[in-house]
């Protein structure tokens, strides 16, 4: 945790600033019981009116100074904490931004939420607190324990008894609670997890009529969540109670021995009063000393996990060599390359080499799962390759930043995402310097201007988020659009056809075709028709490339396309 406090260095100032305040708010609260004492010593045992209300004019003054520094100094508090862990989510959310798809398989997405929300949240409430009992409760503490000395010195090995006991008590329960922290933390991530699975999959849990059975899963993490929050409760639920029995027990022994002291003139009414009151403000400190060691295991264990973060470097990074301009355009090579996902029993994809240069359109056909996505999310370096090498433009594609590798692709997911904003804008996130005449041409392309134009606000109107007021197919053909307006070398259409109706595929692919003479276009494909017109079609089979060729050839030669092609078009269609 202390690592993460490093970052605390630029509020330094505001830090001494509230130090300062809050030590003189402690030793105005020091020197309160004193003056208390002399009114009772002085000015009541010997009915000087006058010395009471000067003394009670001066303990006011002295009260409303000391609320005063404490207010400013909560005020920096709150400024310091708020500032610091909107850095902190800032610093993660830079890092999260960093990271290969690698890293996110590593934590998980509901993970890096709860890490980057509810943690860092963690670490503001202690340090609302921790800041403030930091300087107070050990002033405090052992100032009373001294002002305490100075009444009566014999009076205070009541406190010599009551410190250790009260110390040991902590300790033991402390070790007790801590490991259930970083526990719950964990359990937070499950409780997340399935409630975000239930958010994104709400029409699929509705369809399977799977409401019950979810809602009993999200009950058995919710109750494992809570049962552990209860466990904790249970075990730190007692401090407080045992504190405050130990700390009375003290004050009865005060109370005791003071009148014993008294009655043999030993002390005075009023520094019994005083004593009790510096007692009473040690088990004030020693309790909300407690309290921040209950909010300090919690915090450490998230401060561990944004810690687990911010020290994970990104496993695709860019190299610092200066790039140097291509001399080739849309040239893409894949040599022996051969990938496996992180704990993958066997890879992904085996010794794949091919190759395709502009004006060629390149078709990836395959079954389910046969690493088709896999193979194009390559040439983007979402994963860097186990061994072999793609090259883009004659320039292994690790030996280039990512920053001007992607500039030269226009890349359309399997799921398209939207964000939420107008389809002007959504279509201009592909190349933020589109006018309107190549949003307009990038719609026309993909066949998006019908359904636009049918809208209420056309090109203005706006998209809900995650694109839920407009339909799949919809969806796709404002993606593709995104990817038109880039203009780039190389396209890649990672099986984006699938929701459109065939005459619209056709529409669409005729048209994209058209726009992209000059550029390299991969399209991957589970439908025979997509992939027809192709200049070269690769098969692939569990990851292997088991045919390339154009779709006669294939269709002559590769048992493998010919399945495909039989299950999929009639004889006419294959003629
Ligand atoms: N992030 C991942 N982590 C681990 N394994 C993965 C990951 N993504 C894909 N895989 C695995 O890699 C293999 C190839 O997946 P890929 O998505 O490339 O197939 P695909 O041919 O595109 O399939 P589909 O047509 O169904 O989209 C599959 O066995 C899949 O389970």
């Amino acid at each position: 945790m202390l690592k993460l406090f490093n970052g605390l260095k630029q509020y330094t100032i505001p830090i001494i600033i509230t130090f300062t305040l809050l030590i003189i708010r402690s030793l105005s609260d020091l020197y309160l019981p004193t003056i208390t004492a002399d009114i009772v010593n002085i000015g009541i045992v010997e009915s000087d009116t006058q010395y009471i209300l000067k003394m009670g004019g001066f303990m006011i003054a002295i009260a409303a100074f000391g609320s005063l520094c404490s207010i400013i100094a909560s005020y920096l508090i709150a400024k310091t904490s708020n500032g610091f862990s909107e850095k902190l989510r800032d610093e993660v959310f830079t890092k999260v931004a960093s990271f290969s798809l690698h890293e996110f398989d590593q934590f998980g997405t509901a993970s890096l939420i709860t890490r980057t929300t509810n943690d860092i949240t963690q670490i503001r409430m202690i340090m609302d607190f921790g800041l403030r009992m930091m300087v107070m409760a050990p002033i405090m503490s052992l100032g009373s324990v001294a002002m305490a000395f100075s009444k009566d010195a014999t009076l205070t090995i009541i406190f010599i008894v009551i410190i250790p006991i009260l110390g040991s008590v902590v300790y033991i329960i402390m070790r007790k609670g801590l490991p259930f922290f970083g526990a719950m933390q964990k359990k937070l991530d499950s409780l997340n997890l399935v409630l975000r699975e239930n958010l994104i999959g709400i029409q699929v849990i509705r369809a399977s009529n799977r409401d019950h059975s979810e809602k009993e899963r999200f009950e058995d993490i919710n109750k494992d969540y809570s049962s552990t929050s209860i466990r904790v409760n249970r075990i730190m639920g007692t401090l407080m109670p045992l504190v405050t029995l130990i700390m009375n027990l003290a004050i009865i022994s005060i109370v005791w021995f003071g009148g014993i002291r008294i009655n043999l003139g030993y002390m005075q009414v009023g520094d019994l009063i005083a004593f009790i009151q510096y007692a009473m403000l040690v088990m004030t400190s020693v309790m909300a000393f407690t309290r921040v060691f209950i909010i300090l295991p919690r915090a450490s264990a998230s401060a561990t996990r944004i810690n687990e973060i911010l020290n994970t470097e990104a496993k695709i990074k860019d190299t610092l060599e200066l790039e140097k301009p291509d001399k080739k355009h849309g040239y893409i090579e894949f040599k022996d390359v051969t990938f496996s996902y992180p704990g993958a029993e066997c890879p992904a994809l085996h010794n794949i080499s091919f190759s395709t240069g502009p004006g060629e359109i390149t078709a990836i056909i395959g079954g389910t799962g046969s690493g088709k996505s896999t193979l194009v999310n390559l040439i983007l370096r979402f994963y860097d390759v186990d061994s072999g090498c793609i090259l883009v433009n004659d320039i292994d594609i690790r030996n280039t930043t990512q920053e001007s590798l992607r500039k030269k692709i226009g890349y359309v997911p399997q799921k398209s995402s939207l964000f939420s904003g107008t389809i002007s804008e959504n279509i201009k996130y592909g190349n933020d310097n589109g006018n309107l005449d190549d949003i307009i041409q990038a719609a026309d392309t993909a066949q998006a201007s019908e359904f636009i134009s049918l809208m209420k606000e056309g090109f203005d109107s706006v998209i809900s988020q995650g694109g839920k007021n407009i339909s799949g197919g919809q969806k796709q053909r404002l993606a593709i659009a995104r990817a038109l307006i880039r203009k780039p070398e190389i396209y890649i259409f990672d099986d984006c056809f699938s929701a459109l109706d065939y005459k619209t595929d056709v529409n669409l692919r005729t048209a994209l075709y058209k726009n992209t003479t000059q550029s390299t276009v991969l399209v991957v494909s589970q439908r025979v028709n997509s992939v027809k017109e192709a200049d070269q079609i690769i098969v692939l089979e569990s990851g292997k490339i088991v045919g390339i060729g154009v779709h006669s050839e294939l269709l002559e030669n590769n048992e493998i396309y010919q399945e495909i092609v039989s299950s999929q078009l009639t004889k006419e269609e294959i003629a």
